[in-house]
């Protein structure tokens, strides 16, 4: 158990995410974590699990070693200016989740260097299932390694070139959607041909965890696995080019290149 205090500016979706998860894996207890968000009434289920909560960020920045920044990239500025005279660059390590900003960017608005590592986790970190890449311009091998172990106890996480950050976006935090996506259209044609749609939920995604797991944990390649499956004039690879003439892995590889494009302007375009 961590006796640091983290505190989560702007818990939301993936703020209140990260922390359920970091609560989860026992390195913090939810007395060392403070929530902030604007409409503090939100959190309330949180304060009853022991959480702080408050609206008050400088309060909040106040009692932190560990920051982290988890507002839509258009509200940053205004959250940065909030805070800024409460930072303090020898105590504070900021952690921004935020897409498309850069640890420059962070730096540049506040007017002053102070350490940022960015971390993309996605939504399945509430559970310690998620993918998490890390990159930093500026934070000090150790604060890496520190950032890098808490997120290692609620998923999997890989330092890559920052550069890159804006690509993790959409493949790993983006992804979450879009596999989901593709279980929920595989339920509804489970449906189709003959389930109840809670049972044909539960199968395509049984089945989808059985596709991960069988590359994750044998290390093999996607097509190695599928010629397993796919029988010499059998109903598989029948149903496999079906969904391929209609553009099945190009709409998955149009779709990632999309969000990587829209990652990469969410904060500048503001
Ligand atoms: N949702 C996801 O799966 C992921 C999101 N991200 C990034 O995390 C950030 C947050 O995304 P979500 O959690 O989805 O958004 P969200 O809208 O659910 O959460 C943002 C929260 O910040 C609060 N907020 C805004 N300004 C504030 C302020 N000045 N003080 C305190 N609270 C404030 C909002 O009320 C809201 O609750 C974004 O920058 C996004 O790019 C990164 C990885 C995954
Ligand atoms: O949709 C978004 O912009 C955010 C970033 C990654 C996941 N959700």
């Amino acid at each position: 158990m961590d006796t640091k205090h983290i505190t989560v500016l702007g818990s939301g979706n993936i703020g209140l995410s990260l922390a359920k998860g970091l609560v989860k894996a026992n390195i913090f207890e939810p007395e060392n974590i403070t929530l902030t968000r604007r409409n503090v009434a939100a959190l309330q289920p949180y304060a009853e699990l022991g959480y702080n909560t408050t609206a008050n960020n400088p309060e909040a920045v106040a009692k932190a070693d560990i920051i982290v920044l988890a507002v839509l990239p258009q509200q940053l500025n205004k959250l940065l200016d909030e805070i800024k005279p409460s930072l303090d660059p020898k105590k504070h390590l900021l952690i921004s989740v935020i897409s498309g900003v850069n640890c420059q960017d962070v730096c540049n608005h506040l007017g002053f260097d102070i350490e940022v590592v960015r971390a993309m986790p996605n939504t399945a970190i509430a559970i310690g299932q998620s993918m998490t890449c890390l990159a930093s311009s500026n934070a000090s091998a150790e604060n890496l390694t520190l950032v890098k172990s808490m997120f290692d106890t609620v998923g999997v996480s890989i330092q890559i070139n920052e550069e890159l950050m804006t690509s993790a976006t959409a493949l790993c935090a983006c992804g979450i959607a879009f596999f989901l996506r593709s279980i929920r259209a595989a339920s509804q044609g489970g449906t189709e041909i003959g389930f109840h749609a809670h049972d044909a939920l539960k199968m395509a995604a049984q089945t989808a965890k059985g596709a991960a797991d069988l590359l994750l944990q044998l290390s093999s390649h996607p097509e190695q696995e599928i010629d397993k499956v796919t029988s010499p004039k059998g109903c598989t690879i029948a149903g496999l080019n079906e969904m391929e003439h209609n553009g099945f892995s190009s709409a998955m590889i149009k779709g990632i290149k999309m969000s990587a494009e829209k990652a990469g302007v969410l904060y500048k375009n503001d």
